[in-house]
């Protein structure tokens, strides 16, 4: 296996799809030019990347919650109840993570189970053994455009199914399902395994099927500095790009202080444009999604809900093309659909109040722009060149030498070395850069940041202060103050 970030020919693609497709025995219900012709019934408004592109012209911010459960009828009522309780805008079928580790005999055995208790005993939605047939009775009962939301590494054979079967979105990417959800496996692996998925999605897309993609903005979804989480989504963009995928949205996960949230909006959309613009991808219609915070939440309902609805703000001040919803189950587990649908009314009467609302370009907003470009810049720049040209590469050394690193990472292929912590506004800055390649200058404004707290709350910048902050959202709390 070479990795290089270039178009794979049909015959390349071909002959791994034909081994792929025997990962379990439902890959032999995967026809793809019956599929091609299935998905060319779709109508419009079921079709997630022409949805998305709709709420970009027209300025709106769609809501989407993540929702999964084991039997197909159950996971059909859920879904409808989102839509029509939730009001949801877009709907997910988020994935079990017996799925996402490819063991689908274990996934069997949840399903059975599931059906001997009369409840889901899964967490989520098992496509691949519920097969293309299966997967189709749950597009064509539930009228509204369908995404794919997992965290698998070797995602091919879900892809080739849920695809398949009529789903017109797929989450995910070689380093954001690596990074933040294995422990061992090489990038080199996943991002080859992800480059099989783009290609697939290029194929349809050749068909005229147009698929859209989103890359997993949040990573590890603990205080990950914007600029890192930007500077693997648009290496996840280009790479989809280079396989032909034509409609990409690009992902990030809440920070809490409203500034440095709607700039990183600003800078995400600003960068992918130049970012794809240079590499020569003039013919991919790209989006955002704002995914509401992803740390810890406070057991308490009602604070869990003002969690929900700060996000919502965010989002909507942001004007983010859409928002991942988080329900007041979170610190509990998986949410009832009641919950869920209350996290969607919550976020849907957050954005209806501020989408007639629009937050000033101040000095502080350009600021902080400007800054996130800046530091993301200096990182894929040296993506770029690590890689001799070739992003691919570029990222698998990136991460070897700490130029690309992730916060709080499970994997054993991130150096760990950076240091987030919140400044006096609750910004998340570096309180270590580890070897992230930032000038002089940037590495001062984050000294700068962290100094400023410090002295504020009378005590050194120290690994102490990146506890506090962990847990100070859950405990009700922004900035980690001391006790
Ligand atoms: C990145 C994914 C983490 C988030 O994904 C939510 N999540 C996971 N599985 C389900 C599910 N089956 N139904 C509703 N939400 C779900 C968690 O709560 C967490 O917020």
């Amino acid at each position: 296996m070479e990795l290089k970030n270039k178009k794979w020919t049909h015959d390349e693609f071909n002959a791994i799809r034909k081994e792929v497709l025997t990962h379990w025995p439902t890959g032999s219900e995967v026809n793809f030019e019956e599929a091609v012709k299935y998905h060319e019934n779709i109508p419009a408004k079921r079709h997630f990347a022409k949805r998305l592109v709709k709420a970009k012209n027209n300025g709106e911010t769609l809501t989407q919650p993540r929702a999964g459960v084991a039997l197909i009828d159950e996971h059909i009522n859920l879904l409808n109840f989102l839509k029509n309780e939730g009001e949801a805008d877009l709907l997910p079928s988020t994935i079990d993570s017996y799925t996402r580790q490819n063991q689908y005999k274990e996934a069997q055995n949840g399903i059975e189970e599931s059906l001997k208790a009369g409840r889901s005993l899964l967490n989520g939605f098992p496509a691949v053994n519920h097969g293309v047939k299966g997967v189709r009775r749950v597009v064509e009962s539930v009228d509204a455009p369908l995404q794919v939301r997992h965290g698998t590494p070797d995602a091919r054979l879900l892809g080739e199914i849920t695809i398949a079967a009529g789903y017109t979105s797929y989450e995910g990417g070689g380093i954001s399902y690596n990074i933040p959800y294995a422990k061992s496996v090489s990038l080199e692996r996943t991002i080859y395994d992800w480059q099989y998925c783009d290609r697939m999605i290029g194929l349809y897309a050749e068909h005229g099927v147009e698929i859209n993609r989103e890359p997993f903005g949040p990573l590890t979804g603990t205080l990950v500095p914007p600029s890192v989480s930007h500077a693997v989504a648009v290496i996840e963009g280009i790479l989809a790009a280079e396989q032909g995928v034509k409609n990409i949205t690009l992902g990030y996960g809440q920070c809490g202080n409203l500034v440095q949230d709607i700039a990183a909006i600003k800078a995400l959309e600003q960068l992918a444009d130049e970012y794809m613009a240079k590499h020569g991808y003039n013919d991919t219609v790209l989006t955002t999604v704002f995914h509401q915070w992803m740390g810890g939440f406070p057991q308490d309902e009602a604070k869990a809900f003002g969690v929900i609805s700060w996000g919502a703000a965010a989002a909507a001040l942001a004007k983010a093309t859409k928002v991942i919803v988080k329900t007041p189950h979170e610190a509990l587990g998986i949410p009832t659909k009641e919950a869920n649908a209350q996290g969607l009314r919550t976020t849907k009467q957050m954005i209806n109040m501020l989408k007639d609302q629009s937050f000033p370009m101040t000095k502080e907003l350009e600021i902080e722009i400007n800054m996130i470009k800046a530091e993301t810049r200096c990182i894929l720049d040296k993506v770029f060149e690590l890689g001799n040209g070739d992003y691919a590469v570029g990222t698998v050394r990136a991460f070897e030498a700490g130029v690309l690193d992730v916060p709080f990472a499970p994997s054993k292929f991130s150096l760990n070395k950076i240091l987030p912590a919140r400044d006096n506004n609750g910004a998340v800055r570096l309180f270590d850069v580890g070897n992230l390649p930032f000038t002089p200058d940037i590495v001062a404004f984050h000294k700068d940041k962290m100094n400023e707290r410090a002295k504020a709350e009378g005590r050194e910048a120290s690994f102490q202060m990146v506890i506090d902050d962990i847990y100070a959202i859950s405990k009700g709390n922004l900035v980690g103050r001391p006790r």
